[in-house]
């Protein structure tokens, strides 16, 4: 048996959700650059699960049944409201909360496409009320109940400072959650797959899923990115700190990819939604040391930005704290990990590869007391 260390290049599913051909990333076939400039998140929520776009009516009935299951059960509320919020993690409160939420759920166990097809919504309008009430509670405020006439970005928003957010801010949000939809078998998604692929529940695939996400190699990146933003602190040292951990082979946050080796195709949309918001927020330093490093790694090791690289300093140009930047994604990544679900229930087969064994063989058994 070869070994394929870390399973690069393994099929490991058919799948009719995203593609990554030639370093182009389309959701259903539709390329990311036409969704990013053109569609709601919502669409692409419905284009997932649904693999064709919404017509108005459907669309509607979607943004409809999210606003309606948007609130969050009182246990779960009471809960985070019990924890030090400020001495954890945010993803491991999520990844709690949401385990919970399956507690208050009377489908959690139903495994059927129709009780499927009901949590789909459910979790979906729910984790974006649950990020928010996080980042409330944590600082002292009371949750913002969302509002069924906002949109899923807006209401994102409005339920993290309630207020009207701007339209430039509603418009950077949905394209954030656009495009951190879908990546085909990512870690995350991968790891939802080998968890209902034991027939197990939707709450557990979607845990599992936070699980994998939350490390640094994966979605929490985009929030060691901001750390290491705010360690460079000014454009006149992103040289010497960049030198340093090259000298020390440590890797730069933010670059990089498993599949694509010349960009990834959503980072120029964030690169952009950088520039624009930092100009706006009188705090361009942050977009222009994001852009000497990107210069750096790329000329020096040949790495591109990835996804995670600038939605840091998107997200932090919104007011949001840099913890939360990887409970963002886990928002939008929801409908591409439920989409993901949906389909390797429509065609299970159990997920369970084999590992070379290479430890020690033919012991024999010493008995306790004559161990050294
Ligand atoms: C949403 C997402 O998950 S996007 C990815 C987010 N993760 C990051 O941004 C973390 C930084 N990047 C990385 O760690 C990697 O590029 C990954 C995890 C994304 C891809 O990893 P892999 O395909 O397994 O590549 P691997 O880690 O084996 O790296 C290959 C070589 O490139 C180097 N390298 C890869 N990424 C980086 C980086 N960001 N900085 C410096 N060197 C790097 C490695 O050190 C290694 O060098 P070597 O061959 O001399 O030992
Ligand atoms: O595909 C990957 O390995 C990681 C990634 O970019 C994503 O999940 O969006």
């Amino acid at each position: 048996m070869a070994v394929v260390k870390g399973l690069e290049g393994v099929v490991a599913a058919e799948s009719k959700i995203s593609s990554i051909i030639d370093d182009q990333l389309t959701y259903a076939g539709y390329s990311i650059d036409d969704l990013a400039s053109n569609s709601s998140f919502e669409e692409v929520i419905y284009l997932l699960w649904h693999g064709e776009l919404p017509t108005e009516e459907q669309l509607a009935q979607l943004r409809g049944e999210l606003a309606a299951q948007a609130k969050l059960p009182e246990p779960v509320i009471d809960h985070l409201k019990s924890c030090d919020l400020k001495a954890v993690h945010p993803m491991a409160a999520l990844r709690t909360a949401v385990s919970l939420l399956g507690l208050y759920d009377e489908d959690a166990e139903v495994n059927t496409a129709e009780a499927n097809g009901k949590k789909a919504i459910r979790l979906q309008a729910q984790i974006a009320t649950l990020v928010a009430a996080f980042s409330r509670i944590r600082s002292g405020q009371e949750p913002v109940a969302p509002r069924e006439e906002y949109s899923y970005a807006a209401n994102f928003l409005y339920m993290f400072n309630e207020r009207e957010p701007e339209d430039i801010e509603i418009e950077a949000m949905n394209k954030a959650l656009v495009l951190h939809a879908d990546h085909e078998l990512n870690a995350s998604t991968f790891t939802a797959r080998v968890c209902v692929g034991t027939l197990s529940d939707m709450y557990s695939g979607l845990t599992a899923a936070i699980g994998a996400l939350k490390g640094p190699l994966h979605g929490g990146a985009n929030e060691a990115v901001m750390e290491m933003l705010f360690e460079i602190g000014d454009i006149d040292n992103v040289d010497a700190f960049l030198e340093k951990k090259f000298a020390n082979k440590e890797k730069i946050m933010g670059m990089g990819h498993r599949v694509y080796k010349n960009g990834d195709p959503r980072a120029k949309f964030l690169k952009e939604m950088s520039r624009e918001l930092t100009e706006i927020s009188g705090q361009t330093k942050w977009y222009e040391m994001s852009v000497k490093v990107e210069d750096i790694v790329k000329r020096e090791k040949n790495l591109p930005a990835n996804v995670d690289f600038y939605s840091a300093t998107v997200y932090y140009s919104l007011g949001i704290d840099h913890d939360l930047y990887t409970p963002i994604f886990t928002v939008s990544r929801f409908s591409g990990w439920i989409a993901h679900i949906l389909e390797q229930y429509a065609d299970n087969r159990l997920i369970r590869p084999r590992a070379e064994y290479v430890g020690e063989t033919h012991r024999t058994y010493t008995p306790l007391e004559e161990r050294v």
